[in-house]
């Protein structure tokens, strides 16, 4: 991504605060001017104290309180401005990206692994933030606190402005070169730090697997490994911008040894008054610190370019089509005709040319060996991932619609495996059906043959940790049963239900399950005869 890109993307990020860092580089223009203005009346103090001005001294006195008043005010504003800001632009910032991260395209490949899209989100987020709402201003601030005291010296004495003007952009230094390189050694910083964060996250996630393989050592001397290589990454890039920012310092140094040896001179000369000497000094150092300021921030735009890539690219997956529910009354069916599709970079067509009807009020049982292809038709129907050819159509005898994100709503999915998430049970069924009364849930515990909920201390209102920890694979998967069940789509879809569950939980299970299925159609992925039996049609795959 290019430079001028990265800054088109942070002025769109930080649109909505625009006015507000406007406001905030205004109070901070003022302070700077009343701090070049505290210069100008100590001068005047000390040439009044010299002899050198008649003017009234009192009135000097007071001027210097009020500057020192408002300086103090200024900083107060400022710092209270920044501090507010700063955490309104990063939870903005975090709710944009992760309402965009949700509703991401999902073309059946990750293109990166949660551990890194969570550092982008924390550690990038972070340092954009810091660019926007402190870096940006105070690079603006020190450019006009720049301008002002040249100009003010210039007023007192022009030669000298001149060579140091002449003298101070040694930071032209930075060429092209040393930025491409920053660039590239941030990026690389920043890459090994999302591995590190991505090794972390999956390995405490899978620790009892982790344990369980004996392969514990392993995992603490792969992150011992990414350290060690971060750590070089690091000493490398501070060894380059050390030597790169200690020239400047050689240029400012010489700046501020010529203002002081010039004013020494015109002081001998008599050219130059005490007060002259002072205001030069202090207007050298006004000079001296923002450009010391600016060649340091150097390196943190190379950052703050470096994160906003890494956000940006986050921000430019596609998005799902968006859209309002599609909703079918009554029973329905799905058609499918002459589906294809591949996953992405894989040869092997998963389905080729596929059509079926699954007709309204069907129960069709989906069987095939493993890796047919029986959950990538499940995801298609959910319109997870795209067909490359053919398509699906959702129907009612009245009205037809292609399978869309919006088309969901028509389904009751229960996926593979323990699905649940931490919270209580009912937080769980919950995200089935947000509007579900007491008795639904009750209901549907009670068709999933998850009764044992309510001999639970806490009932419904048991805490179920990540995953589902707590409860067994076989209770979890019944309450995930529920949760899809509790759904209002008339079509149900599921993926190996009965996977965990032992026979007699099983026959229970579809004896009750056949009672509420008036007016449905069910679509199930099995390899269980006894499901199969239930089933009126059965497709291979
Ligand atoms: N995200 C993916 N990217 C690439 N290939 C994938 C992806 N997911 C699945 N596949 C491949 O697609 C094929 C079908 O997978 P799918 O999960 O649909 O099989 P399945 O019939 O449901 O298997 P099982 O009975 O074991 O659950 C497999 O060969 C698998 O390797």
């Amino acid at each position: 991504m290019r430079i001028v890109e990265c800054i088109g993307w942070l002025w769109q990020v930080s649109r909505g605060f625009h006015v507000q860092i406007g406001w905030y580089g205004i109070v901070a223009v003022i302070h700077v001017y009343i701090s070049l203005f505290f210069v100008f009346v100590c001068k005047h103090l000390i040439d009044i104290a010299t002899g050198v001005s008649e003017d009234s001294f009192g009135m000097y006195v007071g001027w210097m309180a009020v500057c020192m008043t408002a300086q103090l005010v200024l900083s107060v504003i400022r710092s209270r401005w920044t501090n507010r800001t700063e955490i309104r632009f990063r939870n903005d910032l975090h709710h944009r990206l992760f309402v965009h991260l949700m509703g991401n395209r999902w073309d059946g490949r990750e293109v990166f692994h949660t551990g890194d899209i969570l550092n982008r989100i924390e550690a990038d987020t972070d340092t954009v933030t810091d660019a926007v709402c402190r870096i940006f201003p105070t690079v603006f601030v020190t450019m006009v606190q720049l301008g002002g005291a040249l100009f003010f010296l210039s007023r007192l004495d022009r030669q000298l402005t001149g060579i140091l003007v002449f003298i101070m952009p040694v930071a032209l230094l930075f060429s092209k070169g040393y930025v491409r390189k920053m660039r590239w050694m941030s990026r690389e910083i920043r890459e090994t730090d999302s591995c590190i964060q991505s090794h972390i996250q999956e390995s405490l996630q899978h620790r009892v697997i982790v344990r369980a393989l004996e392969h514990t050592r392993k995992t603490v001397d792969k992150l011992a490994s990414l350290q060690s290589s971060l750590r070089e990454q690091v000493f490398r890039r501070t060894d380059f911008s050390v030597f790169s920012r200690s020239m400047v310092q050689v240029g400012f140094m010489t700046g501020y040894a010529v203002a002081f040896l010039w004013g020494v001179s015109g002081l001998r000369d008599g050219t130059v008054t005490f007060g002259m000497m002072a205001a030069f000094l202090q207007l050298v150092s006004q000079i001296q610190r923002p450009m010391v300021d600016l060649s340091r921030q150097i390196p943190a735009f190379i950052r703050i370019f470096t994160a906003a890539e890494r956000l940006a690219e986050l921000t430019s997956l596609p998005l799902e089509q968006q859209g309002k529910p599609l909703r079918l009354e009554g029973c329905s069916g799905i058609r499918i005709e002459s589906l294809t599709f591949s996953y992405p970079d894989c040869e092997k067509k998963v389905l080729d040319d596929f059509t079926h009807d699954f007709r309204p009020g069907s129960l069709t049982a989906i069987v095939g060996e493993t890796g047919v292809g029986k959950s990538t038709l499940v995801k298609l129907i959910l319109a997870l991932v795209q067909p490359k050819k053919g398509k699906i159509v959702i129907y009612n005898g009245k009205t037809e619609i292609e399978a869309s994100p919006m088309t969901r709503c028509n389904l009751s999915y229960v996926p593979q495996g323990n699905t649940l998430f931490s919270g209580t049970i009912r937080e769980n069924l919950l995200t089935g059906n947000p509007a579900a009364t007491e008795e639904e849930l009750h209901r549907a515990l009670h068709t999933a043959v998850a009764d044992f909920v309510f001999s639970l201390p806490e009932g419904l209102d048991s805490v179920c940790g990540e995953q589902g920890t707590g409860l067994s694979e076989g209770q979890a998967q019944r309450i995930a049963i529920a949760r899809g069940l509790l759904r209002p789509g008339n079509i149900l879809l599921l993926d190996e239900p009965t996977s965990s569950l032992d026979d007699e939980t099983e026959r229970m299970l579809l004896q009750r399950l056949s009672k509420v299925l008036e007016g449905r159609t069910l679509i199930l992925i099995t390899h269980r005869e006894t499901i199969i039996r239930l089933c009126t049609e059965v497709i291979e795959l």
